[in-house]
Protein backbone atom coordinates (compact mmCIF):
# COMPACT_ATOMS: atom_id res chain seq x y z
CA UNK A 1 0.00 0.00 0.00
CA UNK A 2 1.40 3.47 -1.00
CA UNK A 3 0.48 7.28 0.65
CA UNK A 4 -1.63 9.77 -1.08
CA UNK A 5 0.54 12.66 -0.95
CA UNK A 6 -0.44 15.92 -3.29
CA UNK A 7 1.47 15.43 -6.58
CA UNK A 8 3.77 18.40 -6.73
CA UNK A 9 6.20 19.84 -9.12
CA UNK A 10 9.79 20.42 -8.99
CA UNK A 11 8.97 24.11 -8.97
CA UNK A 12 5.97 23.94 -6.42
CA UNK A 13 8.41 22.31 -3.46
CA UNK A 14 7.78 24.32 -0.55
CA UNK A 15 9.50 24.51 2.36
CA UNK A 16 7.05 22.58 4.18
CA UNK A 17 6.79 19.66 1.63
CA UNK A 18 10.71 19.26 2.10
CA UNK A 19 10.26 19.11 5.55
CA UNK A 20 7.34 15.91 5.06
CA UNK A 21 9.32 14.40 2.74
CA UNK A 22 12.16 14.38 5.73
CA UNK A 23 9.32 13.06 8.04
CA UNK A 24 8.58 10.30 5.64
CA UNK A 25 12.14 9.54 4.96
CA UNK A 26 12.52 9.01 9.20
CA UNK A 27 9.60 6.92 9.06
CA UNK A 28 10.49 5.08 6.75
CA UNK A 29 13.79 3.83 7.74
CA UNK A 30 12.51 3.39 11.19
CA UNK A 31 9.71 1.18 10.38
CA UNK A 32 12.30 -0.98 8.34
CA UNK A 33 14.42 -1.35 11.15
CA UNK A 34 11.53 -2.41 13.12
CA UNK A 35 10.07 -4.89 10.11
CA UNK A 36 7.08 -3.28 10.17
CA UNK A 37 4.63 -3.83 7.63
CA UNK A 38 3.04 -2.01 5.34
CA UNK A 39 -0.10 -1.91 6.18
CA UNK A 40 1.06 -0.28 9.73
CA UNK A 41 3.53 1.77 8.22
CA UNK A 42 1.20 3.53 5.79
CA UNK A 43 -1.12 4.43 9.10
CA UNK A 44 1.87 5.60 10.65
CA UNK A 45 2.40 7.79 7.48
CA UNK A 46 -0.66 8.96 7.81
CA UNK A 47 -2.23 11.81 9.67
CA UNK A 48 -6.12 10.90 11.39
CA UNK A 49 -7.09 14.11 11.09
CA UNK A 50 -6.52 17.21 8.94
CA UNK A 51 -8.60 20.53 9.32
CA UNK A 52 -7.79 23.20 6.40
CA UNK A 53 -9.89 26.50 7.55
CA UNK A 54 -9.92 29.84 6.04
CA UNK A 55 -9.66 32.97 8.92
CA UNK A 56 -10.94 35.92 8.12
CA UNK A 57 -9.62 39.01 9.91
CA UNK A 58 -10.86 42.32 10.19
CA UNK A 59 -8.02 44.96 10.18
CA UNK A 60 -7.81 47.92 12.05
CA UNK A 61 -8.83 50.38 8.78
CA UNK A 62 -11.87 48.32 7.57
CA UNK A 63 -11.04 46.01 5.45
CA UNK A 64 -10.72 42.47 5.32
CA UNK A 65 -8.45 39.88 5.00
CA UNK A 66 -8.62 35.87 4.64
CA UNK A 67 -5.55 33.36 5.64
CA UNK A 68 -5.45 29.60 5.51
CA UNK A 69 -4.99 28.08 9.44
CA UNK A 70 -4.57 24.12 9.60
CA UNK A 71 -4.59 21.35 12.72
CA UNK A 72 -3.53 18.43 11.96
CA UNK A 73 -3.61 15.30 14.76
CA UNK A 74 -0.92 12.58 13.57
CA UNK A 75 -2.13 9.67 16.25
CA UNK A 76 -3.79 9.51 19.01
CA UNK A 77 -3.29 5.83 19.61
CA UNK A 78 -1.12 6.53 23.11
CA UNK A 79 -3.25 9.35 24.51
CA UNK A 80 -4.68 13.03 23.26
CA UNK A 81 -3.34 15.01 20.30
CA UNK A 82 -0.47 17.15 21.82
CA UNK A 83 1.21 19.59 19.90
CA UNK A 84 2.33 23.65 19.24
CA UNK A 85 0.43 26.69 16.59
CA UNK A 86 3.01 28.07 14.72
CA UNK A 87 1.60 31.89 12.95
CA UNK A 88 4.64 32.07 10.52
CA UNK A 89 3.68 33.37 6.81
CA UNK A 90 5.13 30.21 5.11
CA UNK A 91 3.46 27.24 7.15
CA UNK A 92 1.46 25.14 4.84
CA UNK A 93 -0.42 21.90 5.19
CA UNK A 94 2.39 19.89 4.70
CA UNK A 95 4.71 21.84 7.42
CA UNK A 96 2.16 21.26 9.85
CA UNK A 97 2.03 17.24 8.86
CA UNK A 98 5.50 17.06 9.28
CA UNK A 99 5.46 18.98 12.80
CA UNK A 100 2.47 16.72 13.94
CA UNK A 101 4.19 13.69 13.34
CA UNK A 102 7.41 14.49 14.72
CA UNK A 103 5.25 15.25 17.92
CA UNK A 104 4.14 11.63 17.62
CA UNK A 105 7.30 10.02 18.26
CA UNK A 106 8.49 13.02 20.67
CA UNK A 107 6.07 12.03 23.20
CA UNK A 108 6.34 8.34 22.91
CA UNK A 109 10.32 9.07 23.42
CA UNK A 110 9.88 10.93 26.12
CA UNK A 111 7.12 8.52 27.71
CA UNK A 112 4.17 10.81 28.07
CA UNK A 113 0.52 9.93 27.51
CA UNK A 114 -0.50 11.79 24.12
CA UNK A 115 -0.45 11.69 20.50
CA UNK A 116 1.06 14.39 18.30
CA UNK A 117 -0.62 17.52 16.49
CA UNK A 118 0.26 20.87 15.37
CA UNK A 119 -1.30 23.79 14.06
CA UNK A 120 -0.64 26.72 12.35
CA UNK A 121 -1.91 29.85 10.66
CA UNK A 122 -0.37 31.00 7.28
CA UNK A 123 0.24 34.65 8.96
CA UNK A 124 3.25 36.85 9.98
CA UNK A 125 2.28 38.04 13.33
CA UNK A 126 4.70 41.02 13.49
CA UNK A 127 2.73 42.72 10.55
CA UNK A 128 -0.36 42.58 12.78
CA UNK A 129 -1.40 44.88 15.87
CA UNK A 130 -2.13 43.61 18.97
CA UNK A 131 -6.24 43.34 18.29
CA UNK A 132 -6.02 42.35 14.58
CA UNK A 133 -4.06 39.07 16.26
CA UNK A 134 -6.37 38.31 18.94
CA UNK A 135 -9.45 38.13 16.12
CA UNK A 136 -7.31 36.01 14.38
CA UNK A 137 -6.58 34.18 17.37
CA UNK A 138 -10.09 33.75 18.40
CA UNK A 139 -11.26 33.05 14.75
CA UNK A 140 -9.12 30.52 14.31
CA UNK A 141 -9.61 28.25 17.25
CA UNK A 142 -13.26 29.29 16.75
CA UNK A 143 -13.03 27.29 13.13
CA UNK A 144 -10.79 24.22 15.03
CA UNK A 145 -12.87 23.73 17.97
CA UNK A 146 -14.59 20.71 17.49
CA UNK A 147 -11.10 19.52 17.27
CA UNK A 148 -9.53 20.62 20.65
CA UNK A 149 -10.22 19.81 23.89
CA UNK A 150 -8.41 18.74 27.49
CA UNK A 151 -9.53 15.13 26.61
CA UNK A 152 -8.61 15.63 22.40
CA UNK A 153 -6.49 17.99 21.39
CA UNK A 154 -4.05 20.51 23.38
CA UNK A 155 -2.42 23.30 21.38
CA UNK A 156 0.52 24.83 22.98
CA UNK A 157 3.49 27.76 21.45
CA UNK A 158 5.35 27.69 19.39
CA UNK A 159 7.07 30.00 16.21
CA UNK A 160 5.30 33.28 16.26
CA UNK A 161 2.60 32.12 19.26
CA UNK A 162 3.09 32.65 23.46
CA UNK A 163 1.42 32.57 26.62
CA UNK A 164 -0.93 35.51 25.19
CA UNK A 165 -2.05 33.81 22.41
CA UNK A 166 -2.57 30.50 24.68
CA UNK A 167 -4.68 33.23 26.88
CA UNK A 168 -7.32 33.88 24.02
CA UNK A 169 -7.39 30.32 22.94
CA UNK A 170 -8.47 29.28 26.66
CA UNK A 171 -10.45 32.11 26.64
CA UNK A 172 -12.54 31.17 23.45
CA UNK A 173 -12.48 27.78 24.26
CA UNK A 174 -13.90 28.58 27.63
CA UNK A 175 -16.74 30.79 26.22
CA UNK A 176 -17.93 28.18 23.82
CA UNK A 177 -18.14 25.86 26.47
CA UNK A 178 -19.51 28.02 29.09
CA UNK A 179 -17.46 27.47 31.83
CA UNK A 180 -13.38 27.26 32.65
CA UNK A 181 -11.63 24.65 30.60
CA UNK A 182 -7.23 25.81 31.28
CA UNK A 183 -6.22 22.29 30.45
CA UNK A 184 -7.54 22.69 27.04
CA UNK A 185 -4.50 24.83 26.00
CA UNK A 186 -0.76 24.66 27.80
CA UNK A 187 1.81 27.71 27.80
CA UNK A 188 -0.56 29.91 29.47
CA UNK A 189 0.16 32.43 31.87
CA UNK A 190 0.62 31.36 35.76
CA UNK A 191 -2.95 33.54 36.45
CA UNK A 192 -4.67 30.82 34.07
CA UNK A 193 -2.96 27.63 35.35
CA UNK A 194 0.31 28.00 33.53
CA UNK A 195 3.02 25.98 35.12
CA UNK A 196 6.25 26.98 36.90
CA UNK A 197 8.75 25.95 34.23
CA UNK A 198 6.58 26.05 31.31
CA UNK A 199 8.20 29.51 29.77
CA UNK A 200 12.39 27.83 29.78
CA UNK A 201 11.30 23.98 29.53
CA UNK A 202 12.12 23.82 26.17
CA UNK A 203 15.52 25.44 26.27
CA UNK A 204 16.43 23.68 29.93
CA UNK A 205 15.65 20.65 27.94
CA UNK A 206 18.54 21.74 25.35
CA UNK A 207 20.35 22.50 27.99
CA UNK A 208 19.98 19.14 29.66
CA UNK A 209 20.25 17.40 26.10
CA UNK A 210 23.61 19.51 25.75
CA UNK A 211 25.21 19.15 28.87
CA UNK A 212 24.26 15.17 28.69
CA UNK A 213 25.58 14.96 25.12
CA UNK A 214 28.87 16.82 25.70
CA UNK A 215 29.92 14.02 28.86
CA UNK A 216 31.83 16.72 30.04
CA UNK A 217 32.72 20.07 32.20
CA UNK A 218 31.04 22.68 30.08
CA UNK A 219 33.26 25.56 31.34
CA UNK A 220 34.78 26.97 28.20
CA UNK A 221 32.68 25.12 25.75
CA UNK A 222 32.24 27.79 23.22
CA UNK A 223 28.43 27.82 21.50
CA UNK A 224 26.66 29.15 18.66
CA UNK A 225 23.00 30.02 18.67
CA UNK A 226 21.21 29.93 15.56
CA UNK A 227 17.41 31.87 15.89
CA UNK A 228 17.06 33.90 19.34
CA UNK A 229 13.36 33.58 19.73
CA UNK A 230 11.96 31.41 23.00
CA UNK A 231 13.91 28.80 22.44
CA UNK A 232 17.31 30.12 21.24
CA UNK A 233 17.57 32.86 23.70
CA UNK A 234 16.94 30.93 26.97
CA UNK A 235 19.42 27.84 25.40
CA UNK A 236 21.65 30.52 24.89
CA UNK A 237 21.15 31.85 28.82
CA UNK A 238 21.20 28.87 30.14
CA UNK A 239 23.94 27.15 28.32
CA UNK A 240 25.79 30.61 29.32
CA UNK A 241 24.91 29.91 32.92
CA UNK A 242 26.30 26.31 32.78
CA UNK A 243 29.75 27.48 31.98
CA UNK A 244 29.85 27.39 28.77
CA UNK A 245 30.84 30.39 26.18
CA UNK A 246 28.31 31.53 23.60
CA UNK A 247 30.71 33.17 20.95
CA UNK A 248 27.77 33.96 18.10
CA UNK A 249 23.89 34.49 18.26
CA UNK A 250 21.43 35.08 15.58
CA UNK A 251 17.70 35.97 14.54
CA UNK A 252 16.31 37.03 11.28
CA UNK A 253 17.39 40.60 11.59
CA UNK A 254 21.22 39.67 11.89
CA UNK A 255 24.42 37.58 13.11
CA UNK A 256 26.39 38.88 15.62
CA UNK A 257 30.05 37.27 16.62
CA UNK A 258 32.23 37.63 20.08
CA UNK A 259 35.38 35.15 20.28
CA UNK A 260 35.44 36.19 24.28
CA UNK A 261 31.79 35.35 24.80
CA UNK A 262 28.65 37.27 24.57
CA UNK A 263 26.96 38.69 27.73
CA UNK A 264 23.50 36.66 27.01
CA UNK A 265 21.66 38.77 29.18
CA UNK A 266 22.87 41.29 27.92
CA UNK A 267 21.92 40.64 24.44
CA UNK A 268 18.48 39.46 25.40
CA UNK A 269 17.74 42.82 27.06
CA UNK A 270 19.28 44.46 23.60
CA UNK A 271 16.68 42.27 21.76
CA UNK A 272 14.01 43.50 23.88
CA UNK A 273 14.16 46.74 23.64
CA UNK A 274 15.37 47.02 19.42
CA UNK A 275 13.39 44.02 18.23
CA UNK A 276 16.54 41.89 17.30
CA UNK A 277 20.30 40.83 17.67
CA UNK A 278 21.06 43.36 14.83
CA UNK A 279 23.19 46.60 16.02
CA UNK A 280 24.42 44.93 19.43
CA UNK A 281 27.42 46.87 20.09
CA UNK A 282 29.13 44.61 22.44
CA UNK A 283 29.61 41.78 19.62
CA UNK A 284 30.74 41.77 15.85
CA UNK A 285 28.05 41.60 13.55
CA UNK A 286 28.84 38.78 11.18
CA UNK A 287 26.59 36.97 8.03
CA UNK A 288 23.89 34.70 9.09
CA UNK A 289 24.99 31.81 7.26
CA UNK A 290 28.70 32.11 8.61
CA UNK A 291 27.13 31.25 11.85
CA UNK A 292 27.12 27.87 11.03
CA UNK A 293 30.62 27.52 9.71
CA UNK A 294 31.92 28.31 13.19
CA UNK A 295 34.80 26.47 14.89
CA UNK A 296 32.80 26.29 17.68
CA UNK A 297 31.79 22.61 20.24
CA UNK A 298 28.35 23.10 20.21
CA UNK A 299 25.72 24.56 17.44
CA UNK A 300 22.20 24.54 18.26
CA UNK A 301 19.91 25.62 15.42
CA UNK A 302 16.45 27.12 17.54
CA UNK A 303 14.59 28.66 14.25
CA UNK A 304 13.03 26.80 11.96
CA UNK A 305 13.39 23.47 9.73
CA UNK A 306 16.24 23.31 7.09
CA UNK A 307 18.36 25.07 8.61
CA UNK A 308 21.35 22.51 7.46
CA UNK A 309 21.15 21.45 4.41
CA UNK A 310 23.93 19.83 1.77
CA UNK A 311 24.90 22.68 1.21
CA UNK A 312 26.38 24.30 4.41
CA UNK A 313 26.58 20.68 6.17
CA UNK A 314 30.38 19.88 4.86
CA UNK A 315 31.21 23.41 6.80
CA UNK A 316 29.85 22.55 10.09
CA UNK A 317 32.98 22.21 12.28
CA UNK A 318 30.78 22.13 15.41
CA UNK A 319 30.96 18.37 17.15
CA UNK A 320 27.82 18.56 18.55
CA UNK A 321 24.44 20.28 17.03
CA UNK A 322 21.67 20.11 19.41
CA UNK A 323 18.57 20.80 17.95
CA UNK A 324 16.58 23.01 19.50
CA UNK A 325 14.15 23.57 16.26
CA UNK A 326 11.60 20.98 14.78
CA UNK A 327 13.55 19.84 11.32
CA UNK A 328 16.52 21.50 11.43
CA UNK A 329 18.81 19.37 9.57
CA UNK A 330 17.48 17.99 6.06
CA UNK A 331 18.05 14.16 5.75
CA UNK A 332 20.68 14.88 3.05
CA UNK A 333 22.78 17.20 5.88
CA UNK A 334 22.28 14.31 8.29
CA UNK A 335 24.32 12.16 6.83
CA UNK A 336 27.16 14.47 5.92
CA UNK A 337 27.29 15.66 9.66
CA UNK A 338 27.42 11.54 10.47
CA UNK A 339 29.95 10.87 7.60
CA UNK A 340 32.35 13.98 9.32
CA UNK A 341 31.38 12.34 12.89
CA UNK A 342 29.99 15.13 14.14
CA UNK A 343 27.18 14.26 16.64
CA UNK A 344 23.28 15.39 16.45
CA UNK A 345 21.38 15.13 19.44
CA UNK A 346 17.68 15.28 17.48
CA UNK A 347 14.90 17.80 18.03
CA UNK A 348 12.56 14.83 18.78
CA UNK A 349 15.10 14.28 22.51
CA UNK A 350 16.51 17.91 22.75
CA UNK A 351 13.76 19.95 22.12
CA UNK A 352 11.24 17.52 24.10
CA UNK A 353 11.61 19.64 27.39
CA UNK A 354 8.95 22.24 25.98
CA UNK A 355 6.15 19.70 25.79
CA UNK A 356 7.29 17.48 29.19
CA UNK A 357 6.71 20.67 31.10
CA UNK A 358 3.45 21.06 29.03
CA UNK A 359 2.57 17.58 30.01
CA UNK A 360 2.85 18.24 33.73
CA UNK A 361 0.94 21.73 32.98
CA UNK A 362 -1.97 19.77 31.78
CA UNK A 363 -1.81 17.04 34.65
CA UNK A 364 -2.40 19.74 37.38
CA UNK A 365 -5.08 21.63 35.51
CA UNK A 366 -6.80 18.18 35.48
CA UNK A 367 -6.02 17.79 38.88
CA UNK A 368 -6.52 21.56 39.96
CA UNK A 369 -3.15 21.60 42.14
CA UNK A 370 0.24 23.42 41.45
CA UNK A 371 3.48 22.00 42.06
CA UNK A 372 6.60 23.83 42.74
CA UNK A 373 9.61 24.37 40.37
CA UNK A 374 12.00 22.10 42.30
CA UNK A 375 9.58 19.56 41.48
CA UNK A 376 8.70 20.89 37.71
CA UNK A 377 12.68 20.97 36.92
CA UNK A 378 13.35 17.25 39.16
CA UNK A 379 10.43 15.57 36.75
CA UNK A 380 11.64 17.37 33.45
CA UNK A 381 15.18 16.33 34.30
CA UNK A 382 14.24 12.95 34.89
CA UNK A 383 12.71 12.31 31.53
CA UNK A 384 14.87 14.08 29.69
CA UNK A 385 17.78 11.93 31.09
CA UNK A 386 15.85 8.89 30.86
CA UNK A 387 15.29 9.36 26.89
CA UNK A 388 18.53 10.24 26.23
CA UNK A 389 20.01 6.74 28.51
CA UNK A 390 17.68 4.85 26.53
CA UNK A 391 18.53 6.74 22.55
CA UNK A 392 22.32 6.24 23.12
CA UNK A 393 22.02 3.09 24.94
CA UNK A 394 20.42 1.77 21.32
CA UNK A 395 22.42 3.88 19.07
CA UNK A 396 25.85 2.05 20.29
CA UNK A 397 23.94 -1.43 20.47
CA UNK A 398 22.31 -1.61 17.14
CA UNK A 399 25.42 0.86 15.34
CA UNK A 400 22.55 3.67 14.97
CA UNK A 401 22.99 7.31 14.61
CA UNK A 402 20.95 9.39 17.83
CA UNK A 403 18.35 10.49 15.79
CA UNK A 404 17.64 6.87 14.02
CA UNK A 405 17.74 5.47 17.58
CA UNK A 406 15.06 8.44 19.00
CA UNK A 407 12.73 7.52 16.41
CA UNK A 408 13.08 3.63 16.40
CA UNK A 409 12.43 4.11 19.76
CA UNK A 410 9.12 6.48 19.11
CA UNK A 411 8.26 4.56 16.26
CA UNK A 412 8.33 1.20 18.00
CA UNK A 413 6.19 2.76 20.77
CA UNK A 414 3.39 4.21 18.53
CA UNK A 415 3.15 0.90 16.41
CA UNK A 416 2.71 -1.42 19.84
CA UNK A 417 0.03 1.07 20.83
CA UNK A 418 -1.16 0.18 17.25
CA UNK A 419 -1.43 -3.52 17.89
CA UNK A 420 -2.05 -3.75 21.26
CA UNK A 421 -5.40 -1.74 20.23
CA UNK A 422 -6.66 -3.67 17.72
CA UNK A 423 -8.74 -2.12 14.48
CA UNK A 424 -11.84 -0.88 14.79
CA UNK A 425 -14.34 -2.44 13.50
N1 LIG B 1 8.29 27.18 21.82
C1 LIG B 1 8.40 25.91 22.18
O1 LIG B 1 8.06 25.54 23.32
C2 LIG B 1 8.99 24.90 21.26
C3 LIG B 1 9.55 25.26 20.05
N2 LIG B 1 10.18 24.32 19.29
C4 LIG B 1 10.81 24.67 18.03
O2 LIG B 1 11.86 25.62 18.26
C5 LIG B 1 11.98 26.47 17.10
C6 LIG B 1 11.88 27.93 17.54
O3 LIG B 1 10.63 28.11 18.17
P1 LIG B 1 10.35 29.35 19.14
O4 LIG B 1 11.60 29.79 19.78
O5 LIG B 1 9.18 28.98 19.95
O6 LIG B 1 9.88 30.44 18.07
P2 LIG B 1 10.01 32.03 18.17
O7 LIG B 1 9.06 32.55 17.18
O8 LIG B 1 9.92 32.45 19.58
O9 LIG B 1 11.52 32.28 17.70
C7 LIG B 1 11.99 31.91 16.43
C8 LIG B 1 13.33 32.57 16.28
O10 LIG B 1 13.93 32.15 15.06
C9 LIG B 1 14.42 33.30 14.39
N3 LIG B 1 14.56 33.04 12.98
C10 LIG B 1 13.62 32.79 12.06
N4 LIG B 1 14.20 32.55 10.87
C11 LIG B 1 15.53 32.68 11.05
C12 LIG B 1 16.67 32.57 10.22
N5 LIG B 1 16.55 32.27 8.94
N6 LIG B 1 17.90 32.78 10.78
C13 LIG B 1 18.04 33.07 12.07
N7 LIG B 1 17.01 33.17 12.91
C14 LIG B 1 15.78 32.97 12.41
C15 LIG B 1 13.41 34.38 14.74
O11 LIG B 1 13.95 35.66 14.49
P3 LIG B 1 13.00 36.98 14.63
O12 LIG B 1 12.51 36.99 16.07
O13 LIG B 1 13.94 38.08 14.37
O14 LIG B 1 11.90 36.75 13.65
C16 LIG B 1 13.27 34.09 16.23
O15 LIG B 1 14.37 34.61 16.94
C17 LIG B 1 10.90 26.02 16.13
O16 LIG B 1 11.45 25.04 15.26
C18 LIG B 1 9.87 25.35 17.04
O17 LIG B 1 9.04 24.44 16.37
C19 LIG B 1 10.30 23.02 19.70
C20 LIG B 1 9.76 22.61 20.88
C21 LIG B 1 8.97 23.49 21.71
O1 LIG C 1 4.26 22.02 24.56
C1 LIG C 1 3.65 21.40 23.71
O2 LIG C 1 2.60 20.84 23.91
C2 LIG C 1 4.18 21.25 22.30
C3 LIG C 1 5.45 21.96 22.03
C4 LIG C 1 5.77 21.81 20.57
O3 LIG C 1 5.01 22.27 19.73
C5 LIG C 1 6.93 21.04 20.16
O4 LIG C 1 7.50 20.31 20.96
O5 LIG C 1 7.31 21.15 18.98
Amino acid sequence: MSIMVPSTTPALITPGRQALDSALHQLDRAAAHLGLDDGLRTMLATPRRSLTVSVPVRREDGSLDVVQGFRVQHNVSRGPAKGGIRFHPATDIHEVTALAMWMTWKCALVGIPYGGAKGGVAVDPTGLTTRELERLTRRYVNEILPLIGPEKDIPAPDVGTDEQTMAWIMDTYSVNAGYSVPGVVTGKPMTLGGSLGRGGATSRGVQIAALAALGRSPEGVTVAVQGFGKVGALAAQYLADAGCKVVAVSDITGAVHDGRGIDVAALRAWVAESGGVRGYAQADAMAHDDLFELDVDVLVPAALEGAITEANAPRIRARLVVEGANGPTTPEADAILAANGTTVVPDILANAGGVIVSYLEWVQNLQACSWSSGEIELKLRELMLNAFDEVTALAAERGLTLRQAAHVIGVSRVAEAHRMRGLYP
